[in-house]
């Protein structure tokens, strides 16, 4: 995906607010993206840019490319508060992506069971999303945007609503699922020890207007074991220099 000279205005009151400014980025198929920032320094708004749900006011996005003009189920959005249809099933909440593009009943079945075997919600099909935790409920999100097999998926502060306990076995469960996939990822987070944790690269925004001011790939994670406790790593040189290096950043930011 390649993000070119992108600006982004928001007009409210007659008056021009800019969220962005120039921003230039290139993601790669497979790449595991973190994005944190101070609070209002525009991500939530580049994520809306990457989804289609907001035109650029300048640039343009391209994914594969194509130029992004509005929403596609190849970019698959998973928000911080869970958005599945209350009425539906978890199993039907997944199927409904194959079923609107009119993949044949058995296949859509056996796709939305594969996904929720991996999210590890294959023993709760037939309940509704409100017999579901908030944790449960991210899980089925997850499902649900990759059985439309998107080319990007883009998480906006997932977890961020979620306890401590559940948020870290969900942590684990998407590097589990980002490495069994192999989808890009772009994802946003208030938290430097989860975008380290997760990332294989994190960038740091600025305040408004907001451009990028750190881009650095994570790459002391891929030389140790996958299954290292998020405990352990919280400990390493490595880990502590990183996460000193981005908080400041941030700081120096306006965060
Ligand atoms: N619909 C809108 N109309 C006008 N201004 C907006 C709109 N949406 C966002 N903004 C402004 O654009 C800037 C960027 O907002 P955005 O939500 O993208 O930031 P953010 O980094 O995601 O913030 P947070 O970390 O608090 O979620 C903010 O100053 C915000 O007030």
């Amino acid at each position: 995906m390649v993000i070119e000279d992108v600006t982004h205005q928001y007009a409210t009151k007659g008056q021009r607010v800019t969220a962005l400014e120039d921003i230039n980025l290139t993601i790669e198929p497979g790449e595991f993206v973190c994005l944190a920032g101070p609070s209002g320094c525009g991500k939530t708004t580049l994520l809306q840019l990457i989804a289609g749900f907001l035109r650029p006011s300048d640039g343009r996005i391209t994914l594969g490319g194509q130029e992004v003009r509005g929403p596609s189920a190849e970019r698959g959005v998973v928000f911080q508060q869970p958005n599945l249809y209350p009425w539906m099933t978890v199993r039907k909440n997944v199927e409904l992506g194959p079923k609107l593009r009119r993949v044949a009943k058995a296949e859509r079945e056996a796709q939305a069971k594969t996904y929720l075997d991996m999210v590890g919600l294959g023993d709760f099909l037939d309940r509704r999303p409100y017999e579901l935790s908030g944790g449960m409920q991210q899980r089925a999100q997850i499902a649900r945007v990759l059985t439309n097999d998107p080319d990007i998926i883009l998480m906006d502060e997932p977890f961020g609503a979620l306890d401590a306990l559940t948020r870290e076995r969900l942590q684990a469960e998407l590097l589990t699922i980002w490495r069994n996939t192999g989808k890009t990822i772009f994802f946003i987070t208030h938290s430097v020890e989860e975008a380290i944790f997760l990332g294989s690269r994190v960038l740091v925004m600025s305040a408004r207007p907001g451009h990028v001011v750190y881009d650095k790939p994570v790459d002391f994670l891929s030389t140790m074991d996958a299954d290292m406790p998020v405990g352990q790593m919280r400990s390493l040189p490595a880990f502590v220099r990183m996460r000193d290096e981005v908080s400041n950043e941030i700081h120096a930011s306006g965060g």
